[in-house]
């Protein structure tokens, strides 16, 4: 009996999953992910909570300090931790998002007056229930070429019809990773509309135990033997499509309705993603962590760490690690108390951390496949000891050792590195690292257009001004 709910109507290989707990393709991943609500009971994920009177995760701690942001990372690095970084979109991502809604909601109730009070009620039974929530985004791929406000109907998340009690949307958002998993989803279209278009632009969150809600997955990539697939066993956290259906949306979850500019505030706040990106770089930094440790493994396991070039990609790594650590380090310390008494990181060096994570990964499955070259491919098929004739078996543990490792640990390794570059499961997470922030293209754009400029054009009328000046010689500039 799994302790976490799950979706209702999820769909896996063209057939509707009665007990996802149960099922193949999820049980590994409810387990684990059973095991993380645990540690909301320990004091390094969560905190006693005054109002439900029960621990709740340290996402929903309203940071005062630079202290109570470190206690805050505690708990994210002890999540990522649990679970080496490989699965990026638990709960606490969302839970710091509503901690931020929850933290600026006087002033969100200028796009909809009843925004505060509804996120304080969704904000106590979440903590209470313990419930776990994802996000769905962008609606579905039908034709980009095309602006927001020339698109058909069917291709975004629309209202059809609404009444005093709520309204009933149809359309389909994707990605919602995590989706069979929770029990929440948060919906938000953050797109420019025009005003007259407000059947687009509601910002809700759903049950996922809607009636006429689906849940799509994509294939599933769960192994079930934990030896052979330690990553595919554990950590498939599955993506899906979340389908709507004349889905009925009660009043008390809608935050945001018809307001085209509240929905876009709703979602590019800067203070509220700064808290909330602060949780995905944590988990980046765990997972790149990983990555090295696994790189280094394979290369010291053949000795293949004696040769220079080895050195300076094993060296890439643990660069690529140290600076997102040290943009973190950036991000609290020069964080500040706003107005409102909130100690807020510093967005930008956020914002640089999520930029380079979407190369950094890439870069990182280049490097392990340089470094363990055809090894990957020299794997049995199976484990050593589990091979019929013991002859066989001897042999192999010959021809299969390593310089410092027996053929059994090096074929472990190995077959760890080869579910990170070869596996559909690593293959999964190449993807998730490029795009779960957004399109990285348009992501650095908007990072162009909201940096502050300013000291880069004032030094470079410094420097002007400055060669100008005859009597100018000699002075450092
Ligand atoms: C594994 C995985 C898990 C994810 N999980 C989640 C999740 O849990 N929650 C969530 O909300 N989202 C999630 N995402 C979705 C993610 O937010 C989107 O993938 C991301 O925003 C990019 O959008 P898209 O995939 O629709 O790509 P598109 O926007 O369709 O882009 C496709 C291509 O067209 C280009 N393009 C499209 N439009 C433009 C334009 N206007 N200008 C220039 N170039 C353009 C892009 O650069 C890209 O090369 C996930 C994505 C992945 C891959």
């Amino acid at each position: 009996m799994s302790i976490i709910n799950g979706a209702e109507n999820i769909w896996l290989d063209g057939k509707r999953v009665p007990n996802p707990a149960e099922h193949e393709a999820f049980k590994g991943t409810f387990q684990t992910i059973s095991k993380l609500i645990q540690l909301i009971d320990h004091d390094e994920v969560g905190f006693d909570d005054v109002s439900v009177q029960r621990k709740v995760h340290k996402a929903f701690l309203i940071p005062k300090s630079l202290e109570d942001l470190r206690s805050q990372r505690q708990a994210y690095d002890t999540w990522a931790g649990h679970t080496f970084g490989m699965m990026s979109r638990l709960s606490d991502y969302a839970y710091s998002l509503i901690t931020g809604y929850i933290i600026d909601r006087e002033k969100f109730n200028a796009y909809d007056s009843t925004f505060s009070e509804k996120i304080t009620a969704y904000f106590e039974e979440v903590k209470r229930e313990r419930r776990l929530i994802t996000t769905a985004i962008s609606d579905p791929q039908i034709d980009r070429s095309k602006p927001i406000t020339e698109r058909p109907e069917h291709a975004l998340l629309h209202v059809v019809e609404e009444n005093g009690a709520g309204i009933y949307v149809s359309g389909a958002k994707m990605i919602a990773t995590g989706a069979p998993y929770v029990d929440d989803i948060l919906i938000n279209t953050p797109y420019p509309h025009e005003e007259g278009q407000k059947k687009y632009a509601n910002f809700f969150i759903i049950s996922t135990r809607s009636p006429g809600l689906r849940i799509i997955c994509r294939k599933s990539h769960a192994e079930k033997d934990k030896e052979l697939y330690p990553i595919a066993s554990q950590f498939d956290e599955m993506d899906a499509v979340v389908l709507f259906d004349r889905v009925f949306i009660p009043n008390e979850r809608i935050f945001i309705r018809g307001n085209a500019a509240g929905v876009t505030a709703a979602h590019r706040h800067q203070q509220l993603n700064a808290l909330a990106h602060y949780q995905t770089v944590v988990r980046l930094a765990k997972k790149l962590t990983f990555i090295a440790g696994v790189t280094t493994a394979i290369a010291k396991s053949i000795a293949a760490d004696s040769f220079l070039h080895v050195q300076q990609k094993l060296g890439e790594l643990y660069m690529q690690v140290d600076t997102i650590n040290g943009l973190l380090k950036a991000a609290e310390v020069e964080g500040t108390v706003h107005s409102n008494g909130v100690y807020y990181p510093n967005a930008v060096p956020l914002q640089v951390a999520r930029n380079l994570g979407t190369s950094y990964y890439r870069r990182a499955m280049s490097i392990l496949k340089d470094i363990g070259a055809g090894g990957f491919t020299q794997l049995p098929s199976t484990a050593i000891d589990r091979f019929e004739e013991e002859k066989l078996q001897s042999l192999m543990t010959q021809y299969y050792a390593g310089a410092t490792v027996s053929a059994m640990q090096k074929t472990k390794l190995f077959r760890l590195g080869w579910e990170l570059i070869g596996s559909e499961i690593g293959s999964r997470h190449d993807l998730y690292e490029r795009f779960y922030t957004g399109d990285p293209l348009r992501i650095q754009g908007l990072f162009f257009e909201q940096f502050d400029k300013t000291p880069y054009e004032e030094r470079l009328q410094g420097f002007l001004q400055k060669i100008q000046n005859p009597i100018y010689e000699g002075v450092n500039i």
